[in-house]
C-alpha cells in the first residue's frame, strides 16, 4: 500500500528482476505499459501526432519502445532523439530498431510548426545526473510551452526522483499532466516540486511483484496507515472522556494564532479547549465561546495535551513557561515560535531530547532548517532526511510541511502526504494544523496515528473545500475547522469494523 521507493532500490529491485528474465524484457514491459496509457490519454485514433522524445539512456530506450508500440496501433508518431555520445545499452539499441523499423519518423529537433496530440517524454529518468543544459534543455524549455497531454516516462525529465527537486540551480523539469513510473513509485514524484511537475502518477510494476521488492520504509500518507485510530464515540460519555488542549501561544497582537488551533481542537473533538495567553490576551472568543482563555503563567497544564507556538513570541515568559512545559509530562505539539525558541536555545534542546512523553513538532522547511543549522534550501534539497534527522535528534514526530508534507519517525518510518493544495499556503493553516494533532493526541491517538491523520485530513479538508468552490485562492485558515469535522467525522462512519464489544 503506498510504498515509495528511493532510485537505488529500484535499480536493485531492476537488476534482480533483470536477471531472470531475457535481455530487455523490463524495457519492453515499460514501453507496452506506457503505450497502453498513452492510447488511453488519446481516446482512440488522434487527429495529431505524438511526439516522442529520447534520451541517450535507458529512460530513451523505453521512449523507443513506447514509439514503435503506438506506431504499430496506427498512431503517427515523430521522434527526437538525443544520441548518447558513447555506446547505448544492448536494450536501447534493441529498441531503437524496432522504432526505425516502424512507421515512426525521426527528427533532428522539435517540429516548430508541430501541433501534438501528446508529447511523451523520455528524455531522462532515475539516471539524471546534473542539471538540465544545451540540447536537453531547451527541448524541456519547448515541451512546457506547449498546451497539451505530457506523459513522463518514470520521472518527469529534470527532477530528482528522490527529492522532488528540480536540478538546478535555476534547473528546469517537464511539467508533466501524467508520470507513468515503472517498478516502484518514487518519492521525488509527491514532495517538493514532484506534485507540480509530475501531474497524475500511475506505477507500473513491470510484472515484479511485492514480494521482489526491498522493504519499504517510506509510504504515501494514505488513511489505511492510521484509520483504525478513528473510534466511534459511545452513548456513554462525557466531555472528559475525549481529553483537555491548552494552546499557549498569543503574545502581543498575534492572538489569533492560539484561537485558531483552539478551534481546531475543538471542531476535531476535543472534549475541553483552554487558550493560555503568554500576554494579557482576550477574556473570550466571541464566535467560539466554547474556547475558555487563561494566563499561560498561571494555567494548570497538568492532565492536558499542550499545543506550544502559536504566536507565542520570544519574550523570557514565553521561554520560561516553554521549559516548563518541555520538563513536564503532557504531550506536546511544538509549532512556530516554540520551534523557533528551541532552535536557539541548547539549553530547551536538550529538555527536549530528554522527555518521555510524546512530542510532535510541525515545522515548516525555514523553522526546520533553523533546528537542523542548515538552509532552508538545504532541508528542501533532501525534505525526508531533514525530517528523519530532526525525529531523530529529538526522538519527536516530525511534520516538515510544504507541498507533499513529510511524517518521520524516531524510529526512522516516514511518509509523504498527497492531500492539500495551494490554498494551505496562507495564514493561519499551520496554526490549524498544529491544534488539530494536539487535538488528536488529547483524545489518546497514538503519537505517530495523530500525526499522519491531521497531516492527512488538514489536506483533504481543503481539497473538500477547494472543490466545493472555496479557494484555493482566498482559502481561508479560519474555514478549515468545519472542513475537517467533515473529513473526520467520514473517517469514523468509514473505519473498517473490528468486532466484539462496542468500540470505545
Ligand atoms: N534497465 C532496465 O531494464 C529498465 C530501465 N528503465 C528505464 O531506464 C531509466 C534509467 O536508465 P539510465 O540509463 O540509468 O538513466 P537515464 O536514461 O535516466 O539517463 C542516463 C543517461 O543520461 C545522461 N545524463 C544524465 N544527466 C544528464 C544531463 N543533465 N544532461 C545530459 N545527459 C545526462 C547520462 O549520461 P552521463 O553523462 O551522466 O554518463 C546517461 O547517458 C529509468 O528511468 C527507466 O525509464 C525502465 O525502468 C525499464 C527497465
Ligand atoms: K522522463
Amino acid at each position: 500500500m503506498g510504498a515509495l521507493y528511493s532510485v537505488a532500490e529500484i535499480r536493485q529491485a531492476e537488476q534482480a528482476a533483470a536477471a531472470q528474465l531475457p535481455p530487455g524484457a523490463l524495457m519492453q514491459r515499460a514501453g507496452q505499459a506506457a503505450a497502453r496509457i498513452a492510447l488511453d490519454l488519446l481516446g482512440g485514433a488522434p487527429a495529431r501526432p505524438v511526439l516522442v522524445l529520447a534520451g541517450p539512456g535507458n529512460n530513451g530506450g523505453d521512449a523507443f519502445e513506447v514509439a514503435a508500440n503506438l506506431a504499430q496501433a496506427g498512431v503517427d508518431v515523430a521522434i527526437v532523439h538525443i544520441a548518447c555520445e558513447g555506446e547505448p545499452s544492448a536494450e536501447t539499441a534493441h529498441a531503437l530498431g524496432r522504432a526505425r523499423a516502424s512507421t515512426a519518423t525521426f527528427a533532428d529537433s522539435i517540429p516548430d510548426d508541430g501541433q501534438w496530440s501528446l508529447i511523451v517524454d523520455g528524455l531522462f529518468g532515475i539516471g539524471l545526473a546534473r542539471p538540465l543544459e544545451g540540447a536537453a534543455r531547451a527541448m524541456v524549455e519547448a515541451v512546457n510551452a506547449v498546451d497539451c497531454t505530457v506523459l513522463a516516462l518514470d520521472v518527469p525529465s529534470g527532477l530528482d526522483a528522490d527529492s522532488g527537486a528540480v536540478l538546478g540551480p535555476d534547473g528546469v523539469a517537464v511539467i508533466a499532466t501524467h508520470t507513468v513510473t515503472f517498478i516502484g513509485d518514487k518519492p521525488g514524484l509527491h514532495t517538493y516540486a514532484g506534485r507540480d511537475y509530475a501531474g497524475e502518477v500511475m506505477v507500473a510494476r513491470l510484472g515484479i511483484d511485492e514480494a521482489m521488492m526491498p522493504g519499504a520504509s517510506i509510504h504515501l500518507n494514505e488513511p489505511p496507515m492510521f484509520e483504525l485510530a478513528f473510534v466511534p464515540r459511545l452513548h456513554a460519555s462525557h466531555k472528559g472522556s475525549f481529553g483537555d488542549v491548552a494552546v499557549v501561544g498569543g503574545a502581543h497582537g498575534m492572538a489569533g494564532a492560539p484561537i485558531l488551533a483552539a478551534r481546531a481542537a475543538l471542531f476535531s473533538g476535543a472534549g475541553r479547549v483552554y487558550v493560555a495567553s503568554v500576554d494579557h490576551g482576550p477574556a473570550y472568543d466571541n464566535v467560539q465561546p466554547e474556547l475558555m482563555f487563561r494566563d499561560a503563567a498561571t494555567h494548570n497544564f497538568a492532565g492536558s495535551t499542550v499545543v506550544a507556538g502559536p504566536g507565542m513570541g520570544d519574550s523570557a515568559t514565553a521561554i520560561r513557561i516553554l521549559a516548563k512545559l518541555l520538563d513536564g509530562e503532557s504531550p506536546l505539539v511544538l509549532d512556530a515560535d516554540a520551534i523557533n525558541l528551541v532552535a536557539a536555545s541548547p539549553d530547551l534542546q536538550s529538555r527536549l531530547s530528554a522527555r518521555h512523553a510524546p512530542s510532535i513538532l510541525t515545522p515548516h522547511p525555514l523553522e526546520a532548517a533553523r533546528l537542523l543549522g542548515v538552509t532552508a534550501g538545504v532541508v528542501q534539497g533532501d525534505r525526508l532526511e531533514a525530517a528523519r534527522e530532526i525525529a531523530a535528534r529529538f526522538d519527536a514526530f516530525v511534520v516538515l510541511k510544504g507541498s507533499g508534507t513529510v511524517i518521520a519517525m524516531p524510529d526512522g518510518e516516514a511518509a509523504i502526504n498527497p492531500t492539500g493544495n495551494p490554498g494551505l499556503a496562507s495564514a493561519g493553516t499551520g496554526d490549524v494544523l498544529a491544534g488539530l494533532c494536539g487535538s488528536l493526541l488529547a483524545q489518546g491517538w497514538p503519537a505517530r496515528d495523530a500525526a499522519l491523520a491531521a497531516v492527512w485530513m488538514h489536506g483533504q479538508a481543503a481539497d473538500r473545500l477547494v472543490a466545493q468552490g472555496v479557494g484555493p485562492i482566498g482559502l481561508t485558515a479560519g474555514e478549515l475547522p468545519a472542513a475537517i469535522r467533515t473529513v473526520l467525522n467520514r473517517m469514523v462512519a468509514q473505519r473498517p469494523k473490528r468486532g466484539g464489544q462496542p468500540q470505545s
